[in-house]
Order: C-alpha cells, then structure tokens, then sequence
C-alpha cells in the first residue's frame, strides 16, 4: 500500500481510465460508499450535503442520491458548472425529484450531520472569500462532519474540521501527517474498485501496514536454541542514564532475541534484564566486544560521549548494527557508509537536525524529506527518523541513482512521546537484524512492531518497558491476523 500525494492519486486515476476503467464507477463507488459510512456512524440524523463543482462535488451528489433512495432525509446545496463525471452525477440526483440549492442557502439545522464534499484532491492554494466562510460556519456549526476523500481546505487554512473522513482509493499525506490528520477524524478507506493496478507506483511511500509486515516475521524453527534465533549485543549506557541500554535489551528480548550481552562501562550501574550476560568494560574497544557471541549489534544508547568510540569499536565486528542517539555522529555514519555493513541509524528529529544542519522545526515539517535527505548522504544506512508518524528511507548503495525508497509507519501513538521508547526500538529492531531480516526489513518490521505494542499498551502515562512488555502479544496478533490498520472501519 502506498501513500499519495494529490498528483499521484490522479494519475492512478488516469492509469485506470487508459486501462478501460470508467471513471463514472470510481465516483458512483466514492458517493455510494461515503454515505454508507455515514449512515453507519450518524444513523438517525438528517444529511445536508455541501458541494463543490468538481468530482469531490460530484462524489457529494452521488451520496446524496444514494441517502435519498435509501429513505433518509437529505438536503443538497452545490455549486454551479459541474463538468465531466460530476455534471452526469448532477443530473442522475435530479432524476431523482431531488433539489438542489445554492450553497449560499446553507443553514445549520439542528440535530443534522455535514457531508463536506466541497473540495478534495484538486485544492489550489487556500480557500478564501465566500468559500473560507462557509469552511468556518460548517466548523462553528457544532455539527457533526462527515469529509468526503479530505476536509475542505487541505492542506491550507481554513479547512473543515470533520468527525469522520472517507478516504477514497488511497491515503494521502493529510491522512498520515500531523496537523492534517488531526483535521480528519476518524479516517475509513474506502477502495472504490480501483483497479489495483493502476494503484500500483513503487516511486511512492510505501505505507507499513499488517498485510505487508506480516509476512517479514521471523519463523521460529522447531529445533530453535538460544544460539540459533539471533544474539544481540547492546553497547551503550553512562553514568547519568542507564535505563537505555537495559530498554534496549528488553526490546530484543522481547523480539525473541535468543540471548543479548550488555555492554556498558565499568563505572556506570546497569540493571539490564535478569537474561541478560553483563559487560562492564574499562573502555570501549573492539577486543572486548569481539569475545561476545552475537549477530547483530545495537549501539549509543545513552552513552553520551561515549557514543562514537563504542559505535566504532562495534563497527569492527562487522555485523548489523543499529546506531541510536549518541552514535549518531557524521564520523560514526560516514565509516559505516564506507563498511557496508548492513546498518539502521534511527535519529529523533533533534538529531536529525544536528545530522543534517537544519531547524527540527524543518523535519518536523517535512519528516520524509529529512529522512530522504539523510539517506542521499549516508548510502546504504536505512534512516529511521522518529516521530508520529516514523518514517523510513534508504538509497541502496548499489542502486546510487534510483530514488530512494521511503516508507510511512501506520502504527503507533501519542502516548508513546516519553523516554526510553526509542531505546527499546533500537533493540527490537537489532533482535530482527540477529535473526536475519535485510536492514530495510528489521527496520520496517521493527517500527512496525514497536508501534503496535504501543497501540495494545496504550493508556496515559505508558512508560517504555510496558511497550516492550506488548511486544510480544503484537507479534502474535499479527501473526494469526488479529491487528486492525487504523483506517479499517470498526
Ligand atoms: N482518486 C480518484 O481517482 C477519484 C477521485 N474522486 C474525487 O475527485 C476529487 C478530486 O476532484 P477534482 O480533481 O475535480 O478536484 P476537487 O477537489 O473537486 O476540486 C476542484 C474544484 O475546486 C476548485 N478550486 C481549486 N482550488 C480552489 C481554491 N483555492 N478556491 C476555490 N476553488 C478552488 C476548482 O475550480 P476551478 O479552478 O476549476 O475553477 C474545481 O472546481 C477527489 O478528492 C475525490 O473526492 C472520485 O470522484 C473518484 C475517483
Ligand atoms: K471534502
């Protein structure tokens, strides 16, 4: 599944006309299918419908004319002009004895719900005038707000403020990225009987979701022993923080790790898990850490200055590493680079700044960007930027001048913005790494999983070993087809 910008929606739209596809049925499918969802959340209430000309509009008078013949009272107010498929829908709801009025005759009615299908995808620039009006009556209204495809006035302000949001064929950044999806509600896709292949675009996000994360999931052989399901070492901790890599190793633990060795110096105190085998270590060199047994390596947790000569010592060992917080250097990275070694580095946006030279107000504006950015500099590291969502990037080394493949988490929430929690990623995603999943898999499993332990743990004050602690129920869940993609109707 992929997540489209505006621009690659209407070219899967165009790709699926040239295939012989009717445009019609996608907007007779749009209509009929957002009005179902409505009346499956608003049963009861009277439906008045908004109306723009173009095929968002046009999605909005097929609704109207499906709510209608179902029995249930509906009021349409449409602009003038509609073209193409929308002027066809127009004309099929007044051969239904339906009335159309102008949208300057919208007045709340009490007890009623919105259907805003005013404008979608083919926004240009910021509704002003008459239209931001009418954006801020429907918001001031109270009323309830089902979106057809997007709020009005996405991306822009103003823009309606909806209950609930029918996504059409595919998710769209609004749907994804903050503050837009705050805008949305609650989001349901609908798949409008788009030809799959015309949805089809591996240039685009990939969205990580269970269909396509399932699959990558360690199978555990019959005759498994600790030393044959991945080890793990973790190499991190300092004086003022030694939570981090005790999280880190519960989060490979928990990933079915078969057994992880912490490392960590001798001066600090560390009370990693009980399985854990303990490394206290005068200094960080390559010579200790090479008597430990272990397939992957997750470095810089909470090491402070530490970070660089533990996550160059480790490189040393040449296996998959991940390389978290106070590993994150331009020295660290660039050696890696030149190793080759199957490497995650996952950066929150303040490291990503300091990575990368800019404001994190900049990442946190254009998360996929930065996460691109950082690939094109460092080939072959895949980039895991944190975040909500977290996104992914990787410009494979020996593919320098294809674009690079991007990735968009699906999982996961707010509750999850406390310490530690990227500790215990740096582990899970070292536990894939050890049991033999490519970079690009451990990392997108990895987040993948994180964030469902997050959603199963989810409550007020969840802390980052309880997240860890659910890990293993979201491996099962999504195992035996128990997970539920957020845009899933309930
Ligand atoms: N995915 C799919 O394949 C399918 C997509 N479908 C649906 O189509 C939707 C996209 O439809 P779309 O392209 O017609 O654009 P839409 O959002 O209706 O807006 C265009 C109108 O807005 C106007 N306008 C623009 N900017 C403006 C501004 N700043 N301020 C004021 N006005 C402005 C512009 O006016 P114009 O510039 O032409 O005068 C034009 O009238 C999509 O979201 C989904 O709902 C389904 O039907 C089935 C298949
Ligand atoms: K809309």
């Amino acid at each position: 599944m992929y997540l489209y910008t505006a621009q690659a929606m209407r070219e899967a739209d165009q790709r699926a006309v040239a295939m012989g596809y009717p445009s019609l049925l996608l907007m007779e499918a749009a209509g009929k299918q957002a009005a179902s969802r409505l009346l499956q959340r608003f049963e009861g209430r009277a439906v008045d419908v908004l109306c723009g000309k173009g095929n968002n509009g046009g999605d909005g008078l097929v609704a109207a004319r499906w709510l209608a013949h179902w029995g249930h009272p509906v009021r349409v107010y449409a602009a003038e002009g509609q073209t193409g498929d929308a002027a066809v829908a127009r004309q099929a709801l007044l051969a239904h004895g339906l009335e159309i009025a102008p949208l300057s005759a919208w007045e709340p009615a009490p007890h009623s719900v919105v259907l805003d299908a005013l404008f979608g995808t083919g926004l240009r620039g910021p509704l002003e005038g008459f239209y931001a009006a009418l954006v801020e009556k429907v918001n001031q209204s109270g009323l309830p707000v089902v979106a057809v495809d997007l709020p009005s006035g996405l991306p822009h302000r103003p823009h309606i403020q909806a209950d609930l949001t029918v996504a059409l064929a595919g998710l769209k950044n609004e749907h994804l990225f903050y503050p837009h999806r705050a805008a949305c509600g609650r989001i349901v896709l609908e798949s409008i009987g788009m030809p799959p292949r015309a949805l089809h675009n591996p240039h685009l996000p990939e969205v990580l979701c269970k269909t396509s994360m399932r699959p990558l999931l360690p199978a555990r052989p019959g005759n498994a022993h600790k030393g044959l399901v991945g080890r793990v070492l973790v190499a991190g901790g300092y004086r003022s923080y030694t939570g981090a890599p005790s999280l880190a190793a519960l989060g490979a633990y928990r990933t079915g790790a078969g057994l992880v060795t912490v490392a960590y110096p001798a001066d600090c105190v560390v009370n990693p898990p009980l399985e854990a085998v303990r490394l206290p270590l005068l200094e960080w060199n390559h010579a200790d850490l090479q008597a430990v047994r272990a397939e992957a390596v997750a470095v810089g947790m909470g090491a402070a200055a530490g970070g660089v000569r533990a996550a160059l010592a480790a490189l040393e060992l040449g296996k998959p590493t991940v390389l978290d917080a106070d590993a994150l250097h331009k020295q660290v990275l660039s050696a890696y680079v030149k190793a080759g070694l199957p490497t995650v580095l996952t950066p929150h946006p303040g490291e990503a700044s300091r990575l990368l030279e800019i404001p994190s107000e900049q990442i946190a504006r254009a998360p996929l960007e930065a996460a691109q950015a950082l690939a094109e500099r460092y080939p072959g590291l895949v980039v895991v930027l944190k975040g909500g969502p977290t996104v992914l990037a990787w410009q494979p080394q020996e593919a320098p001048l294809s674009p690079p493949l991007l990735a968009v988490n699906s999982s996961g929430n707010p509750s999850m913005a406390t310490g530690g929690m990227g500790d215990v990623l740096s582990g899970v995603v070292a536990a894939l790494l050890a049991a033999g999943l490519s970079a690009w898999e451990a990392a997108r499993l990895g987040v993948y999983l994180h964030g469902l332990a997050g959603d199963l743990a989810s409550k007020p004050g969840l802390l980052a070993h309880e997240v860890a602690e659910a890990l293993p129920s979201a491996m099962r869940q999504l195992q035996l087809g128990g997970v539920r993609d957020f845009w899933e109707p309930c």
